[in-house]
């Protein structure tokens, strides 16, 4: 069987709580992503639990600084057993080249990705930021210069995953945030697509939170969503 194509985004302030969605979810169905609220709150010891729970461990701290310190953060969180992790692509060429070369020694390889242009901005709050391309292409620049710079992959919206495939071959995986179910609330989010229609265009793995954690019944949500899915796996 293949690996599960949905990563569940456990946003949660209650570690108690996400477990209990844990309980219920086995590592077939799903793999995990840990981002900056849990890792704030709970540390290193919450994620090694997920990792010896047999999920695929998505570590989403999206690295941005220094060369130096974004190859050491990097080889930090190898070292917790998790299957990916991730910088930010406008960290630059050199910032990712060494967060490659740092993970080169590490017993635990972790699938290391950059963010390209975060789902939830839009035409509008990108022009702001003074950007000479649009936001698509920025995208792909971004894409290029990460598979360039030896990534595995990238997180992007599941708009730009038709070309981004095509541009960067099938290979190099894309993450793709920003996935609402029909009729479930888009939040903050702004390139959104349903969870078969990012597979469609070329998603790899589907990053899904608030329509599973907010739901009535997240496990029943989850295999809502699963089922939905099921002609792509
Ligand atoms: O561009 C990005 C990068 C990361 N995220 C993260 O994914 C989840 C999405 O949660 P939803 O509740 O399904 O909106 C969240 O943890 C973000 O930090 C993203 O949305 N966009």
């Amino acid at each position: 069987m293949s690996e599960p194509k949905i990563l569940v985004a456990l946003d949660y302030n209650d570690k108690k709580e996400a477990l209990a969605l844990v309980e219920q979810l086995n590592p077939k169905l799903c793999g995990l992503k840990v981002g900056k609220e849990m890792f704030t709150l709970f540390g290193p010891d919450f994620v090694k639990e997920l990792v010896a729970k047999g999920y695929n461990v998505f570590l989403d701290l999206k690295f941005h600084d220094i060369p130096n310190t974004v190859a050491k953060a990097c080889q930090a969180a190898a070292k917790l057993g998790v299957w990916m992790i991730n910088v930010h692509a406008s960290g630059g060429r050199v910032m990712m080249e060494k967060a490659r070369e740092a993970l080169e020694h590490e017993e635990n390889k972790p699938l290391l990705i950059a963010v390209t242009m975060l789902t939830s901005m839009n035409e509008q709050v990108f022009s702001e930021l003074g950007y000479q391309r649009g936001l698509a292409e920025q995208v792909a620049h971004l894409a290029q210069m990460s598979r360039d710079s030896g990534l595995d992959g990238v997180v992007c919206s599941s708009w730009e995953a038709k070309q981004l495939k095509q541009q960067c071959g099938k290979d190099f995986k894309l993450i793709t945030p920003g996935i609402r179910p029909e009729g479930s609330d888009k939040g903050d989010q702004s390139r959104i697509m349903t969870p078969s229609q990012a597979l469609n265009a070329g998603s790899d793995y589907l990053v899904i939170g608030r329509p599973i954690t907010q739901a009535n019944n997240p496990y029943q949500a989850l295999c809502d969503i699963s089922d939905s899915i099921v002609s792509h796996l």
